[in-house]
Protein backbone atom coordinates (compact mmCIF):
# COMPACT_ATOMS: atom_id res chain seq x y z
CA UNK A 1 0.00 0.00 0.00
CA UNK A 2 3.10 2.41 -0.66
CA UNK A 3 4.11 3.16 2.45
CA UNK A 4 6.36 6.49 3.25
CA UNK A 5 9.19 6.73 5.84
CA UNK A 6 10.57 9.62 8.07
CA UNK A 7 14.46 9.15 7.77
CA UNK A 8 13.99 8.34 11.34
CA UNK A 9 12.13 5.25 10.62
CA UNK A 10 14.49 4.41 7.22
CA UNK A 11 17.82 5.20 9.83
CA UNK A 12 15.42 2.90 12.30
CA UNK A 13 14.97 -0.01 9.57
CA UNK A 14 18.85 0.29 7.93
CA UNK A 15 20.14 -0.26 11.62
CA UNK A 16 18.05 -3.43 12.49
CA UNK A 17 18.68 -4.84 8.87
CA UNK A 18 22.48 -4.31 8.82
CA UNK A 19 22.98 -5.72 12.31
CA UNK A 20 21.76 -9.14 10.39
CA UNK A 21 24.25 -8.56 7.87
CA UNK A 22 27.68 -8.86 6.54
CA UNK A 23 29.47 -5.32 7.01
CA UNK A 24 28.94 -3.14 4.15
CA UNK A 25 25.89 -5.50 2.41
CA UNK A 26 23.32 -2.13 2.36
CA UNK A 27 25.57 -0.60 0.88
CA UNK A 28 26.47 -2.85 -1.46
CA UNK A 29 23.03 -3.14 -2.76
CA UNK A 30 22.43 0.25 -3.19
CA UNK A 31 25.81 0.74 -5.12
CA UNK A 32 23.85 -2.49 -7.45
CA UNK A 33 20.63 -0.87 -7.42
CA UNK A 34 21.84 2.03 -8.28
CA UNK A 35 23.83 0.70 -10.90
CA UNK A 36 20.87 -1.10 -12.46
CA UNK A 37 18.68 2.25 -12.80
CA UNK A 38 21.78 3.81 -14.44
CA UNK A 39 21.81 1.57 -16.97
CA UNK A 40 18.63 1.04 -17.56
CA UNK A 41 19.05 5.04 -18.79
CA UNK A 42 21.97 4.03 -21.34
CA UNK A 43 22.22 3.23 -24.18
CA UNK A 44 22.78 -0.45 -25.07
CA UNK A 45 26.29 -0.16 -26.22
CA UNK A 46 27.64 1.28 -22.94
CA UNK A 47 31.41 1.45 -23.89
CA UNK A 48 29.56 4.87 -25.69
CA UNK A 49 28.19 6.45 -22.61
CA UNK A 50 30.08 8.58 -20.54
CA UNK A 51 29.12 8.79 -17.08
CA UNK A 52 29.47 11.96 -14.29
CA UNK A 53 29.01 10.09 -11.01
CA UNK A 54 29.01 12.61 -8.26
CA UNK A 55 29.97 11.21 -5.02
CA UNK A 56 29.69 13.37 -1.47
CA UNK A 57 31.74 12.41 1.69
CA UNK A 58 28.94 10.33 3.55
CA UNK A 59 27.13 7.15 2.94
CA UNK A 60 25.23 8.29 -0.10
CA UNK A 61 28.79 8.94 -1.64
CA UNK A 62 29.78 5.58 -0.87
CA UNK A 63 26.48 4.43 -2.92
CA UNK A 64 27.94 6.43 -5.64
CA UNK A 65 31.30 4.70 -5.45
CA UNK A 66 29.41 1.36 -5.65
CA UNK A 67 27.09 2.34 -8.52
CA UNK A 68 30.24 4.02 -10.52
CA UNK A 69 32.39 0.80 -9.78
CA UNK A 70 29.64 -1.39 -11.01
CA UNK A 71 29.27 1.14 -14.29
CA UNK A 72 32.50 0.91 -15.28
CA UNK A 73 32.98 -2.71 -15.10
CA UNK A 74 29.66 -3.17 -17.44
CA UNK A 75 31.75 -1.00 -19.60
CA UNK A 76 30.76 2.43 -19.45
CA UNK A 77 33.43 5.26 -19.29
CA UNK A 78 32.99 6.77 -15.98
CA UNK A 79 34.11 9.65 -13.95
CA UNK A 80 34.16 10.18 -10.68
CA UNK A 81 33.67 13.44 -8.96
CA UNK A 82 34.98 12.85 -5.42
CA UNK A 83 33.74 14.82 -2.59
CA UNK A 84 36.06 13.01 0.12
CA UNK A 85 35.20 13.46 4.04
CA UNK A 86 37.94 14.85 6.45
CA UNK A 87 38.34 11.52 7.70
CA UNK A 88 36.79 8.08 6.07
CA UNK A 89 34.58 7.39 8.09
CA UNK A 90 33.42 3.91 7.90
CA UNK A 91 34.41 1.07 6.82
CA UNK A 92 31.85 0.39 3.72
CA UNK A 93 32.59 3.65 2.65
CA UNK A 94 36.12 2.85 2.64
CA UNK A 95 35.92 -0.85 0.69
CA UNK A 96 33.51 1.03 -1.91
CA UNK A 97 35.99 3.63 -2.57
CA UNK A 98 39.01 1.06 -3.06
CA UNK A 99 36.69 -1.05 -5.28
CA UNK A 100 35.91 2.33 -7.45
CA UNK A 101 39.49 2.82 -7.38
CA UNK A 102 40.33 -0.86 -8.67
CA UNK A 103 37.50 -0.47 -11.42
CA UNK A 104 38.43 1.69 -14.29
CA UNK A 105 36.90 4.34 -13.09
CA UNK A 106 38.50 7.99 -13.14
CA UNK A 107 38.45 10.20 -10.64
CA UNK A 108 38.93 13.82 -11.47
CA UNK A 109 39.00 17.46 -10.04
CA UNK A 110 36.04 18.65 -12.55
CA UNK A 111 34.96 21.92 -12.13
CA UNK A 112 31.60 23.69 -13.21
CA UNK A 113 33.40 24.58 -16.21
CA UNK A 114 34.81 21.26 -17.39
CA UNK A 115 31.49 19.75 -16.18
CA UNK A 116 29.81 21.71 -17.97
CA UNK A 117 32.07 21.27 -21.62
CA UNK A 118 31.80 17.38 -21.64
CA UNK A 119 28.81 16.06 -23.22
CA UNK A 120 27.61 13.59 -20.51
CA UNK A 121 24.91 10.92 -20.99
CA UNK A 122 24.40 10.65 -17.50
CA UNK A 123 24.40 11.87 -14.37
CA UNK A 124 24.97 9.79 -10.81
CA UNK A 125 24.15 12.06 -8.25
CA UNK A 126 25.63 10.62 -4.97
CA UNK A 127 26.15 13.55 -3.03
CA UNK A 128 24.38 13.70 -0.49
CA UNK A 129 20.70 11.55 0.65
CA UNK A 130 19.04 12.19 4.49
CA UNK A 131 22.24 12.92 5.83
CA UNK A 132 21.68 16.62 4.55
CA UNK A 133 22.35 19.21 7.57
CA UNK A 134 22.67 22.35 5.49
CA UNK A 135 21.95 24.00 2.37
CA UNK A 136 24.58 23.06 -0.38
CA UNK A 137 27.20 25.85 -0.39
CA UNK A 138 30.37 26.76 -2.32
CA UNK A 139 31.92 24.04 -4.97
CA UNK A 140 29.26 21.61 -4.16
CA UNK A 141 26.28 23.94 -4.81
CA UNK A 142 28.37 25.09 -8.02
CA UNK A 143 28.47 21.54 -8.90
CA UNK A 144 24.54 21.16 -8.36
CA UNK A 145 23.89 24.20 -10.44
CA UNK A 146 25.91 23.23 -12.81
CA UNK A 147 24.48 20.32 -13.30
CA UNK A 148 20.94 21.07 -13.16
CA UNK A 149 21.91 23.27 -17.06
CA UNK A 150 22.89 20.18 -18.72
CA UNK A 151 20.40 18.36 -20.94
CA UNK A 152 21.17 14.90 -20.35
CA UNK A 153 19.30 12.63 -17.71
CA UNK A 154 20.15 12.60 -13.93
CA UNK A 155 19.71 10.07 -12.15
CA UNK A 156 19.62 10.65 -7.81
CA UNK A 157 20.86 7.97 -5.36
CA UNK A 158 17.97 7.86 -2.48
CA UNK A 159 17.22 11.91 -3.24
CA UNK A 160 17.71 14.80 -4.84
CA UNK A 161 20.73 15.96 -2.90
CA UNK A 162 19.96 19.11 -1.20
CA UNK A 163 16.15 18.05 -1.13
CA UNK A 164 14.87 17.18 2.51
CA UNK A 165 13.55 13.25 2.64
CA UNK A 166 11.05 14.29 4.88
CA UNK A 167 9.15 17.58 3.68
CA UNK A 168 9.98 17.61 0.49
CA UNK A 169 11.72 21.52 0.48
CA UNK A 170 14.95 22.65 -0.43
CA UNK A 171 17.17 22.92 2.37
CA UNK A 172 17.65 26.49 3.00
CA UNK A 173 17.86 29.14 3.22
CA UNK A 174 18.50 29.73 -0.13
CA UNK A 175 19.17 26.30 -1.18
CA UNK A 176 19.31 24.80 -4.06
CA UNK A 177 18.95 20.94 -5.14
CA UNK A 178 20.15 18.60 -7.89
CA UNK A 179 17.00 18.67 -10.51
CA UNK A 180 17.19 14.85 -11.12
CA UNK A 181 14.88 13.23 -13.96
CA UNK A 182 15.34 9.99 -12.37
CA UNK A 183 15.52 9.02 -8.62
CA UNK A 184 16.23 5.43 -7.29
CA UNK A 185 15.07 5.29 -3.38
CA UNK A 186 16.56 2.65 -1.07
CA UNK A 187 15.07 0.87 1.61
CA UNK A 188 11.91 2.41 1.60
CA UNK A 189 9.80 5.53 -0.46
CA UNK A 190 9.99 9.16 1.59
CA UNK A 191 7.70 11.73 1.19
CA UNK A 192 9.75 14.40 0.34
CA UNK A 193 10.01 12.79 -3.26
CA UNK A 194 6.59 13.73 -3.73
CA UNK A 195 4.98 16.86 -2.47
CA UNK A 196 6.35 20.33 -1.75
CA UNK A 197 9.19 20.54 -4.26
CA UNK A 198 9.90 16.40 -4.35
CA UNK A 199 7.61 16.14 -7.41
CA UNK A 200 9.52 18.64 -9.42
CA UNK A 201 13.11 17.77 -8.22
CA UNK A 202 12.93 13.81 -7.58
CA UNK A 203 11.95 12.78 -11.73
CA UNK A 204 10.70 9.41 -11.64
CA UNK A 205 10.94 7.60 -8.64
CA UNK A 206 11.72 4.02 -8.19
CA UNK A 207 11.90 2.25 -4.67
CA UNK A 208 14.72 -0.18 -4.35
CA UNK A 209 14.33 -2.50 -0.82
CA UNK A 210 17.61 -3.67 -0.74
CA UNK A 211 15.81 -7.15 -0.20
CA UNK A 212 15.69 -5.93 3.62
CA UNK A 213 13.63 -8.71 5.24
CA UNK A 214 9.65 -7.38 5.60
CA UNK A 215 9.88 -7.83 9.55
CA UNK A 216 12.08 -5.13 10.27
CA UNK A 217 9.14 -2.39 8.43
CA UNK A 218 7.07 -1.12 10.97
CA UNK A 219 3.51 -0.30 9.62
CA UNK A 220 3.54 3.55 8.00
CA UNK A 221 1.15 6.05 9.38
CA UNK A 222 1.42 7.85 5.88
CA UNK A 223 1.22 6.17 2.43
CA UNK A 224 0.86 7.13 -1.11
CA UNK A 225 -2.61 7.93 -2.30
CA UNK A 226 -3.83 4.72 -3.43
CA UNK A 227 -6.94 3.73 -5.48
CA UNK A 228 -6.93 0.52 -2.71
CA UNK A 229 -7.49 2.97 0.42
CA UNK A 230 -11.30 4.11 -1.38
CA UNK A 231 -12.36 1.22 -4.09
CA UNK A 232 -14.66 -0.63 -1.58
CA UNK A 233 -17.03 2.49 -1.73
CA UNK A 234 -16.95 2.93 -5.53
CA UNK A 235 -20.50 1.31 -5.97
CA UNK A 236 -22.14 0.28 -9.26
CA UNK A 237 -25.72 1.90 -9.49
CA UNK A 238 -28.95 -0.19 -8.39
CA UNK A 239 -31.58 -0.48 -11.08
CA UNK A 240 -34.07 -0.08 -8.02
CA UNK A 241 -32.96 3.31 -6.80
CA UNK A 242 -34.29 7.67 -7.57
CA UNK A 243 -32.88 10.66 -7.13
CA UNK A 244 -33.23 10.39 -3.39
CA UNK A 245 -30.94 7.20 -2.81
CA UNK A 246 -27.75 9.04 -3.80
CA UNK A 247 -27.87 12.43 -1.61
CA UNK A 248 -28.47 15.84 -1.92
CA UNK A 249 -25.82 18.44 -1.72
CA UNK A 250 -25.94 22.43 -0.63
CA UNK A 251 -23.27 24.55 -1.47
CA UNK A 252 -23.40 27.69 0.60
CA UNK A 253 -21.63 30.66 -0.99
CA UNK A 254 -22.28 33.40 -3.82
CA UNK A 255 -21.24 36.77 -2.25
CA UNK A 256 -21.58 39.12 -5.08
CA UNK A 257 -19.31 39.33 -7.18
CA UNK A 258 -18.43 35.98 -6.28
CA UNK A 259 -21.02 33.46 -8.11
CA UNK A 260 -19.04 31.59 -9.88
CA UNK A 261 -17.22 29.60 -7.33
CA UNK A 262 -20.57 28.09 -6.04
CA UNK A 263 -21.63 26.88 -9.32
CA UNK A 264 -18.65 25.42 -10.37
CA UNK A 265 -18.92 23.51 -7.38
CA UNK A 266 -22.20 22.80 -7.80
CA UNK A 267 -21.90 21.47 -10.86
CA UNK A 268 -19.51 19.57 -9.84
CA UNK A 269 -21.40 17.75 -6.95
CA UNK A 270 -24.53 16.92 -9.71
CA UNK A 271 -21.85 15.65 -12.40
CA UNK A 272 -20.41 13.04 -10.06
CA UNK A 273 -23.51 12.08 -9.33
CA UNK A 274 -25.38 13.88 -5.99
CA UNK A 275 -29.28 13.41 -6.19
CA UNK A 276 -30.09 16.92 -5.85
CA UNK A 277 -27.85 19.89 -5.66
CA UNK A 278 -28.92 23.29 -3.90
CA UNK A 279 -26.74 26.06 -4.75
CA UNK A 280 -27.31 28.54 -1.90
CA UNK A 281 -26.49 32.83 -2.17
CA UNK A 282 -25.16 34.53 0.91
CA UNK A 283 -26.48 37.70 -1.11
CA UNK A 284 -28.95 38.52 -3.61
CA UNK A 285 -29.45 34.74 -5.54
CA UNK A 286 -29.44 34.16 -9.39
CA UNK A 287 -32.65 33.11 -10.41
CA UNK A 288 -31.10 30.12 -12.62
CA UNK A 289 -27.89 28.51 -13.68
CA UNK A 290 -28.58 28.68 -17.47
CA UNK A 291 -25.73 26.57 -18.25
CA UNK A 292 -26.74 23.93 -15.53
CA UNK A 293 -30.22 24.14 -14.44
CA UNK A 294 -30.90 21.24 -12.75
CA UNK A 295 -29.21 23.46 -10.29
CA UNK A 296 -31.84 24.67 -8.06
CA UNK A 297 -30.98 28.01 -7.14
CA UNK A 298 -31.70 29.53 -3.60
CA UNK A 299 -31.09 32.51 -1.11
CA UNK A 300 -29.21 30.63 1.90
CA UNK A 301 -31.84 32.24 4.43
CA UNK A 302 -34.59 30.00 5.42
CA UNK A 303 -33.24 26.95 4.13
CA UNK A 304 -33.40 23.77 6.26
CA UNK A 305 -29.08 23.03 6.35
CA UNK A 306 -30.46 19.33 7.90
CA UNK A 307 -31.63 18.29 4.18
CA UNK A 308 -28.41 18.37 2.80
CA UNK A 309 -24.28 17.64 2.87
CA UNK A 310 -23.25 20.77 3.46
CA UNK A 311 -19.80 22.58 1.62
CA UNK A 312 -19.47 26.04 2.78
CA UNK A 313 -17.35 28.69 1.90
CA UNK A 314 -16.71 28.71 -2.13
CA UNK A 315 -17.17 32.72 -2.70
CA UNK A 316 -19.20 32.80 0.54
CA UNK A 317 -17.50 36.38 1.83
CA UNK A 318 -16.59 37.76 4.87
CA UNK A 319 -19.23 39.34 6.35
CA UNK A 320 -21.06 39.36 9.20
CA UNK A 321 -23.91 37.03 7.47
CA UNK A 322 -21.49 34.61 5.95
CA UNK A 323 -20.32 34.16 9.26
CA UNK A 324 -23.70 33.44 10.57
CA UNK A 325 -24.03 30.90 8.26
CA UNK A 326 -21.28 29.20 8.34
CA UNK A 327 -22.20 28.85 12.12
CA UNK A 328 -25.30 27.51 11.48
CA UNK A 329 -23.70 24.89 8.63
CA UNK A 330 -21.23 23.90 11.71
CA UNK A 331 -24.17 23.50 14.53
CA UNK A 332 -26.47 21.58 11.90
CA UNK A 333 -25.77 18.35 12.13
CA UNK A 334 -25.52 17.46 8.40
CA UNK A 335 -21.91 16.39 6.92
CA UNK A 336 -19.73 19.31 6.41
CA UNK A 337 -17.08 20.16 4.05
CA UNK A 338 -15.45 23.63 4.99
CA UNK A 339 -13.36 25.54 2.08
CA UNK A 340 -12.03 29.11 0.76
CA UNK A 341 -13.73 31.89 2.34
CA UNK A 342 -15.36 29.81 5.20
CA UNK A 343 -11.88 28.62 6.46
CA UNK A 344 -10.71 32.59 6.29
CA UNK A 345 -14.12 33.12 8.66
CA UNK A 346 -13.18 30.11 10.74
CA UNK A 347 -9.56 31.20 10.92
CA UNK A 348 -10.52 35.30 12.17
CA UNK A 349 -13.11 33.70 14.92
CA UNK A 350 -11.88 31.42 17.32
CA UNK A 351 -15.47 30.38 18.77
CA UNK A 352 -16.17 28.93 15.08
CA UNK A 353 -13.13 27.13 15.66
CA UNK A 354 -13.91 25.61 18.76
CA UNK A 355 -17.40 24.66 17.59
CA UNK A 356 -16.14 23.05 14.20
CA UNK A 357 -13.91 21.19 16.95
CA UNK A 358 -16.38 19.61 18.98
CA UNK A 359 -18.84 18.74 15.85
CA UNK A 360 -19.42 15.21 16.63
CA UNK A 361 -19.06 13.74 13.04
CA UNK A 362 -16.31 15.82 12.18
CA UNK A 363 -15.92 17.27 9.65
CA UNK A 364 -13.72 17.93 6.17
CA UNK A 365 -11.26 21.03 5.64
CA UNK A 366 -9.62 21.83 1.92
CA UNK A 367 -7.38 24.54 2.82
CA UNK A 368 -4.42 25.83 0.21
CA UNK A 369 -1.29 26.77 1.75
CA UNK A 370 -2.48 30.33 2.44
CA UNK A 371 -5.40 29.18 4.40
CA UNK A 372 -3.81 26.45 6.37
CA UNK A 373 -1.38 29.20 6.79
CA UNK A 374 -3.86 31.66 8.76
CA UNK A 375 -5.50 29.04 10.53
CA UNK A 376 -2.65 27.66 12.06
CA UNK A 377 -1.53 31.35 12.68
CA UNK A 378 1.81 30.85 10.62
CA UNK A 379 3.99 31.93 7.81
CA UNK A 380 2.85 30.14 3.90
CA UNK A 381 6.92 29.32 4.37
CA UNK A 382 6.29 27.51 7.31
CA UNK A 383 3.39 25.43 6.10
CA UNK A 384 5.39 24.49 2.96
CA UNK A 385 8.23 23.54 5.04
CA UNK A 386 6.20 20.74 6.30
CA UNK A 387 3.57 19.92 4.56
CA UNK A 388 2.52 16.58 6.31
CA UNK A 389 3.37 17.99 9.99
CA UNK A 390 1.32 21.16 8.98
CA UNK A 391 -1.96 19.07 7.56
CA UNK A 392 -1.70 16.50 10.84
CA UNK A 393 -1.22 19.79 13.13
CA UNK A 394 -4.44 21.35 11.81
CA UNK A 395 -6.28 18.04 11.36
CA UNK A 396 -5.49 17.72 15.53
CA UNK A 397 -6.50 20.83 15.94
CA UNK A 398 -9.74 21.17 14.29
CA UNK A 399 -10.72 17.25 14.43
CA UNK A 400 -10.83 17.44 10.96
CA UNK A 401 -10.19 15.30 7.81
CA UNK A 402 -7.93 17.89 6.53
CA UNK A 403 -6.85 18.33 2.39
CA UNK A 404 -4.03 20.30 2.42
CA UNK A 405 -3.74 21.20 -1.59
CA UNK A 406 -1.05 22.03 -3.77
CA UNK A 407 1.90 19.82 -5.57
CA UNK A 408 1.58 16.29 -3.45
CA UNK A 409 -1.84 17.27 -1.67
CA UNK A 410 -1.56 16.11 1.67
CA UNK A 411 -4.36 14.74 3.27
CA UNK A 412 -4.35 14.05 7.14
CA UNK A 413 -7.20 12.81 9.63
CA UNK A 414 -7.30 13.71 13.22
CA UNK A 415 -5.47 10.40 14.06
CA UNK A 416 -2.57 10.98 12.59
CA UNK A 417 -2.96 9.26 9.31
CA UNK A 418 -1.57 10.85 6.66
CA UNK A 419 -1.97 10.18 2.38
CA UNK A 420 -0.02 12.18 0.08
CA UNK A 421 -1.28 11.94 -3.45
CA UNK A 422 0.13 10.99 -6.59
CA UNK A 423 -2.22 12.52 -9.50
CA UNK A 424 -2.40 15.96 -10.69
CA UNK A 425 -0.63 18.55 -12.41
CA UNK A 426 -0.02 22.18 -12.54
CA UNK A 427 -3.23 22.58 -15.26
CA UNK A 428 -4.88 22.57 -11.74
CA UNK A 429 -2.74 25.93 -10.81
CA UNK A 430 -5.72 27.99 -12.37
CA UNK A 431 -8.84 29.56 -10.76
CA UNK A 432 -11.61 27.80 -9.74
CA UNK A 433 -10.07 24.21 -9.08
CA UNK A 434 -10.54 24.00 -5.73
CA UNK A 435 -14.19 25.11 -6.31
CA UNK A 436 -14.26 21.76 -8.46
CA UNK A 437 -12.47 20.14 -5.60
CA UNK A 438 -15.08 20.91 -2.58
CA UNK A 439 -18.03 20.24 -4.99
CA UNK A 440 -16.75 16.48 -6.01
CA UNK A 441 -15.52 15.65 -2.15
CA UNK A 442 -19.00 16.97 -0.72
CA UNK A 443 -20.82 14.55 -3.28
CA UNK A 444 -18.98 11.89 -2.40
CA UNK A 445 -20.16 12.37 1.37
CA UNK A 446 -23.70 13.01 0.16
CA UNK A 447 -23.56 9.51 -1.49
CA UNK A 448 -22.41 8.20 1.63
CA UNK A 449 -18.82 7.68 1.15
CA UNK A 450 -17.09 8.44 4.59
CA UNK A 451 -14.82 11.96 4.78
CA UNK A 452 -11.47 9.90 5.03
CA UNK A 453 -12.23 8.03 1.74
CA UNK A 454 -14.20 11.05 -0.19
CA UNK A 455 -10.95 13.16 0.88
CA UNK A 456 -8.94 10.24 -0.57
CA UNK A 457 -11.02 9.63 -4.01
CA UNK A 458 -12.18 13.67 -4.36
CA UNK A 459 -8.69 14.16 -4.57
CA UNK A 460 -7.02 11.66 -6.29
CA UNK A 461 -10.19 11.64 -9.09
CA UNK A 462 -9.51 15.81 -9.41
CA UNK A 463 -5.86 14.68 -10.43
CA UNK A 464 -6.59 12.23 -12.43
CA UNK A 465 -9.16 14.45 -14.66
CA UNK A 466 -6.42 16.80 -14.96
CA UNK A 467 -3.91 14.24 -15.90
CA UNK A 468 -6.22 13.03 -18.79
CA UNK A 469 -7.08 16.45 -19.93
CA UNK A 470 -3.31 16.98 -20.13
CA UNK A 471 -2.55 13.88 -22.12
CA UNK A 472 -5.33 14.90 -24.52
CA UNK A 473 -3.25 18.07 -25.14
CA UNK A 474 -6.12 20.67 -23.20
CA UNK A 475 -3.35 21.59 -20.73
CA UNK A 476 -1.55 21.94 -18.85
CA UNK A 477 -1.35 25.65 -20.31
CA UNK A 478 -4.58 27.04 -20.28
CA UNK A 479 -7.09 24.03 -18.75
CA UNK A 480 -10.45 25.39 -17.08
CA UNK A 481 -11.86 24.36 -13.78
CA UNK A 482 -15.17 23.97 -15.35
CA UNK A 483 -13.20 21.93 -18.29
CA UNK A 484 -12.38 19.00 -15.27
CA UNK A 485 -16.53 18.82 -14.74
CA UNK A 486 -17.25 16.04 -17.64
CA UNK A 487 -13.70 14.58 -17.26
CA UNK A 488 -14.25 13.76 -13.53
CA UNK A 489 -17.26 12.20 -14.25
CA UNK A 490 -15.73 10.22 -17.26
CA UNK A 491 -12.96 9.07 -14.46
CA UNK A 492 -15.79 8.18 -11.88
CA UNK A 493 -17.73 6.14 -13.95
CA UNK A 494 -14.68 4.59 -15.61
CA UNK A 495 -13.49 3.74 -11.97
CA UNK A 496 -17.00 2.28 -10.82
CA UNK A 497 -17.00 0.13 -13.87
CA UNK A 498 -13.43 -1.12 -13.24
CA UNK A 499 -13.71 -1.69 -9.51
CA UNK A 500 -17.27 -1.22 -8.55
CA UNK A 501 -19.83 -3.96 -6.91
N1 LIG B 1 24.69 3.21 6.18
C1 LIG B 1 24.15 2.29 5.41
O1 LIG B 1 24.30 1.12 5.64
C2 LIG B 1 23.35 2.70 4.28
C3 LIG B 1 23.28 4.03 3.89
N2 LIG B 1 22.67 4.36 2.75
C4 LIG B 1 22.96 5.66 2.12
O2 LIG B 1 23.49 6.54 3.07
C5 LIG B 1 22.80 7.76 3.05
C6 LIG B 1 22.87 8.36 4.40
O3 LIG B 1 24.23 8.46 4.72
P1 LIG B 1 24.82 9.54 5.69
O4 LIG B 1 24.15 9.49 6.98
O5 LIG B 1 26.29 9.34 5.66
O6 LIG B 1 24.41 10.89 5.03
P2 LIG B 1 24.77 11.59 3.63
O7 LIG B 1 25.63 10.74 2.78
O8 LIG B 1 23.52 12.08 3.10
O9 LIG B 1 25.65 12.86 4.06
C7 LIG B 1 26.10 13.06 5.35
C8 LIG B 1 27.50 13.63 5.35
O10 LIG B 1 27.55 14.86 4.72
C9 LIG B 1 27.89 15.93 5.63
N3 LIG B 1 27.01 17.02 5.25
C10 LIG B 1 25.67 17.13 5.48
N4 LIG B 1 25.19 18.23 4.86
C11 LIG B 1 26.23 18.81 4.23
C12 LIG B 1 26.37 19.97 3.41
N5 LIG B 1 25.35 20.73 3.09
N6 LIG B 1 27.60 20.27 2.94
C13 LIG B 1 28.67 19.50 3.21
N7 LIG B 1 28.60 18.39 3.97
C14 LIG B 1 27.40 18.05 4.48
C15 LIG B 1 27.66 15.36 6.99
O11 LIG B 1 28.47 15.97 7.94
C16 LIG B 1 28.00 13.89 6.75
O12 LIG B 1 29.39 13.70 6.75
C17 LIG B 1 21.41 7.40 2.58
O13 LIG B 1 20.75 8.49 2.03
C18 LIG B 1 21.71 6.31 1.57
O14 LIG B 1 22.04 6.87 0.33
C19 LIG B 1 22.45 3.28 1.80
O15 LIG B 1 23.70 2.89 1.34
C20 LIG B 1 21.81 2.13 2.49
C21 LIG B 1 22.68 1.62 3.54
N1 LIG C 1 1.06 22.78 -9.40
C1 LIG C 1 0.05 21.99 -9.03
N2 LIG C 1 0.18 20.66 -9.09
C2 LIG C 1 -0.84 19.87 -8.69
N3 LIG C 1 -2.02 20.33 -8.21
C3 LIG C 1 -2.19 21.65 -8.13
C4 LIG C 1 -1.17 22.56 -8.52
N4 LIG C 1 -1.62 23.82 -8.31
C5 LIG C 1 -2.87 23.71 -7.83
N5 LIG C 1 -3.23 22.41 -7.71
C6 LIG C 1 -4.53 21.92 -7.21
O1 LIG C 1 -5.56 22.76 -7.72
C7 LIG C 1 -6.50 23.08 -6.71
C8 LIG C 1 -6.44 24.59 -6.43
O2 LIG C 1 -7.29 24.93 -5.38
P1 LIG C 1 -7.38 26.43 -4.84
O3 LIG C 1 -6.00 26.97 -4.60
O4 LIG C 1 -8.33 26.43 -3.71
O5 LIG C 1 -7.97 27.21 -6.08
P2 LIG C 1 -9.30 28.11 -6.22
O6 LIG C 1 -9.53 28.76 -4.91
O7 LIG C 1 -8.98 29.09 -7.29
O8 LIG C 1 -10.38 27.18 -6.61
C9 LIG C 1 -6.13 22.22 -5.52
O9 LIG C 1 -6.79 20.99 -5.59
C10 LIG C 1 -4.62 22.04 -5.71
O10 LIG C 1 -4.12 20.90 -5.06
K1 LIG D 1 21.65 11.92 -3.77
Amino acid sequence: MNPLYSSAEIRAIEQAAAAALPDGALMQRAGQAGANAALDLLPFSTANAKVLVLAGPGNNGGDALETAAHLAYAGAQVTILHFPPQSERSAERAAAMQRAQTSDARFADLDAAAIAATEWTLVVDGLFGIGLQRPLAGALRAVAETVNGLKCSVLSLDLPSGLDADTGAIVGPDGVAIHATHTVTFIGNKPGLHTCDGRDYAGLVDVSRLDIDAAHFAPARLHLNDVKFFSRHLRARRHNTHKGSYGNVAVIGGAQGMTGAPLLASRTALNSGAGRVYTLFVEDALPCDFGQPELMCRTAAGFDLEQATLVAGPGLGASPYASDMLASAIASGSALLADADALNLLAANPRLQTALAQRPGGSVLTPHPLEAARLLGCSIAEVQADRVGMARKLAAKLNAHVVLKGSGTVIAAPNGDAVINTTGNPALATAGTGDVLSGLCGSLMAQGWPMWEAALAGVWLHGMAADVLVTEGAGPIGLTAGELIPAIRVALNRMVQHHGR
